[in-house]
């Protein structure tokens, strides 16, 4: 049970990757801040979690099952936590798609935008009425620099993205009125299981419905620019966790929050040019003509990176 002066922290998909590793930086907090509720829909899956909690298992951190996709499983989760207190909700829970837009049923799509859109929302209308009545609490959301910038042959993946963007940009307006604060994290690539099941998930597919151009496109030229784009730029969950506690321990938490300084000028380009042309083409670019030296460009950038880029990110150390 949460001690007094501690704040509660739920959490959405812990199994792996970023949320787990917020849990056990929050779980761990010297100073013992933080009463963690980490959640997964499957807790046959805990282990991992488990094992690198250590000691903070059973004292600050504790484990619930949660489903986003699921209206009961969110109910009877939030009803299980005393006084349905949450001072901060981390809507982590996410689940990527990529490939040809042909090859990708309505299914998939509407699967995607159930977990990453329509599961946060289903989190936040479950959690946020308390809040406001308390006037209190912190809503963050794992969004992604694919909120902010598309990419290609992730066309769904990205559009879920803006969406959660959207939605947080009109919410976030009201929930000050409350005193309840709204903030976004935005990665760039994590080297998590998300970054695994895209590959596998590839390798099982021969994109039935696209033609043999696009199927070479997006095999053979986008997916060797993102494995450079991983390896260049990728991050650690555990630098998502990092900056996600700096926000959570800000005096005056920001609303976007990019931990990648690589990626601001790729926002950045769709601000510099309003009719958008900027951004589209210097991506075709990128992709059909430089491909094969994606990887050196990538590595420049990553060493050329001036300090005034990173002072715009939320930096993880
Ligand atoms: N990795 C990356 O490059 C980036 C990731 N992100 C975002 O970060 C978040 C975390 O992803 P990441 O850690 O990388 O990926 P992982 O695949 O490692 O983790 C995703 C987590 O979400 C859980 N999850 C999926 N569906 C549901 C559901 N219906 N209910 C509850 N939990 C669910 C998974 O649980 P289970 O084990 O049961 O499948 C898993 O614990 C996502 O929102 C993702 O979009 C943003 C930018 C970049
Ligand atoms: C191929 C390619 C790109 C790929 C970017 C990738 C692969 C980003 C992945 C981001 C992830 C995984 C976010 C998760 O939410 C760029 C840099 C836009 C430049 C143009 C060519």
């Amino acid at each position: 049970m949460a001690q007094p002066g501690q704040k509660v922290v739920l959490i959405t998909g812990c199994s792996s990757g970023i949320g787990l590793r917020i849990a056990v930086l929050l779980a761990k907090d010297e100073q013992k801040r933080y009463y963690v509720i980490a959640t997964m829909r499957d807790l046959k899956r805990k282990d991992k979690l488990v094992e690198a909690a250590g000691d903070a298992y059973g004292k600050t951190l504790t484990l619930l099952t949660l489903d986003v996709c699921n209206d009961e499983s969110v109910k009877q989760c939030i009803n299980s936590v005393k006084d349905r207190h949450i001072d901060v909700l981390v809507n982590n829970a996410g689940i990527g798609l990529v490939g040809p837009l042909e090859a990708i049923s309505m299914d998939e799509m509407k699967k995607v935008f159930e977990t990453n859109f329509f599961g946060v929302i289903r989190m936040i209308k479950e959690v946020m009425p308390d809040m406001k009545k308390r006037r209190g609490g912190h809503i963050i959301v794992i969004s992604s620099v694919m909120g902010l910038q598309g990419v290609v042959f992730n066309d769904v993946y990205a559009a879920s993205k803006f969406a959660m963007e959207g939605f947080c940009e009109s919410l976030a307006v009201q929930l000050l009125k409350f005193n309840v604060i709204l903030s976004m994290i935005e990665p760039g690539p994590v080297h998590t299981e998300f970054e695994m099941k895209m590959i596998q998930d590839v390798s099982q597919k021969d994109y039935p419905g696209a033609d043999p151009d696009t199927v070479h496109y997006f095999k053979n030229v986008y997916l060797p620019s993102s494995v450079d784009i991983f390896e260049a730029l990728g991050q650690t969950p555990d630098d998502i966790a990092r900056c996600t506690k700096k926000v959570i321990e800000a005096s005056s938490p920001r609303f976007r929050n990019l931990t990648n300084p690589l990626y601001t000028p790729i926002v950045a380009m769709k601000y510099a040019d309003e009719t958008g042309g900027l951004s589209v083409k210097t991506f075709y670019h990128m992709l059909f003509n430089m491909g094969s030296l994606m990887h050196v460009t990538m590595t420049a950038m990553k060493y050329l990176t001036c300090g005034c880029l990173r002072s715009r990110t939320v930096s993880p150390h």
